[in-house]
């Protein structure tokens, strides 16, 4: 293919740098990229998200790539809202980063070392929900902002601590500034945290072709897929925080093969602030079955009636 492809990003420092993988990747495999920067509101607004709604940071970039403006888009996975666009195709999900969140905290500190009345800086309702239910007596504090003006908060004095997505600390080169990397068990991340989705035009199939050949792995999109297919069942049955991930685990057949499975964990927090947490292992290819089977495992944990029997289709 000879054309040049445009691949669309937004214009944070996080976006740039994965994005610039992205058509790194694509370089070496001999295409011809060109990287074109848009502007969304929710680069603009600096409003909670809760407020300006899911898909602030997406949809104008979809907008471009539906409309020829740019020929490829990268987005934070996690970032996407769950319904599909029919306008486009996921042609790739690249390997995935870590997709633990990480602490960052003055003197090193990790959560357990943090003094009663730490004040922790977050913007995520899953986050707060997580930290407040491990009972250290830390004040939870909303904020937003980008990765760096959140790190800052910290270096100012003005917070304690802040928790940040491994990945977007990782994609920045600022490792060393993480203090403690939380692990699953008590902090689940978010569906599709650390992953990346490239996207193309539906009709646009030899750059459906390219990037799907050159950078999707596919454990990572079962991974992503069984998260999501959870997070998409329990957003029509309620407005919980929910946390969520897959690992591909090596288990034994019937007849003594090894044979890859995926093993899903998820979180969801009541109104009470209570988390129920469920998990379950399934088939690679049956990824989005076995994250409805878990999202009907905790709607029915929370006392919400499931409407259809989620997982046994
Ligand atoms: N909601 C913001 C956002 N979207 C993607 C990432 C970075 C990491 C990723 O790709 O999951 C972040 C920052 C964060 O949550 O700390």
């Amino acid at each position: 293919m000879n054309r040049t492809l445009r691949i669309g990003t937004r214009g944070s420092a996080l976006a740039l740098a994965q994005t610039g993988h992205v058509a790194d990747s694509l370089r070496e495999a001999g295409a011809t990229v060109e990287i074109v920067t848009i502007s969304t509101p929710g680069d603009r607004s600096s409003a909670p998200i809760a407020e300006i709604g899911i898909g602030v940071f997406t949809s104008a970039l979809r907008d471009a790539l539906a409309n020829g403006e740019i020929d490829v888009a990268v987005h934070s996975y996690k970032d996407l809202p769950t319904a599909r666009d029919p306008r486009l195709s996921l042609a790739a999900v690249p390997p995935r980063e870590d997709p633990r969140d990480a602490l960052v905290a003055r003197d090193g500190l990790t959560l357990g070392e943090l003094p009663t009345g730490a004040k922790v800086g977050t913007g995520s309702p899953r986050r707060a929900a997580q930290l407040n239910a491990l009972g250290l007596g830390i004040e939870v504090v909303a904020l937003r902002g980008n990765v760096d003006s959140r790190i800052r908060k910290v270096a100012d004095g003005e917070l304690d601590a802040v928790v940040l997505a491994r990945a977007g600390i990782a994609r920045l080169g600022r490792t060393a500034e993480i203090t403690e990397t939380l692990e699953p068990i008590q902090m689940l991340p978010a569906p599709a945290q650390g992953a990346l989705a490239v996207e193309c035009r539906v009709d646009d199939v030899d750059t459906e072709h390219l990037l799907q050949s050159t950078l999707d792995d596919s454990a990572s999109r079962a991974a992503v897929a069984a998260e999501r297919a959870l997070l998409a069942a329990l957003e029509a049955g309620c407005s919980a925080p929910v946390g969520a991930l897959a690992d591909v685990v090596e288990d034994l057949s019937d007849e003594g093969a090894v044979v890859l499975r995926l093993s899903l964990r998820g979180v969801m927090a009541t109104e009470d602030g209570d988390l129920l947490r469920a998990s379950a292992t399934g088939d690679l290819t049956a990824a989005e079955e076995l994250g409805r089977a878990l999202a009907a495992e905790l709607l029915d944990l929370s006392g919400h009636a499931t409407a259809s029997p989620a997982g046994r289709s």
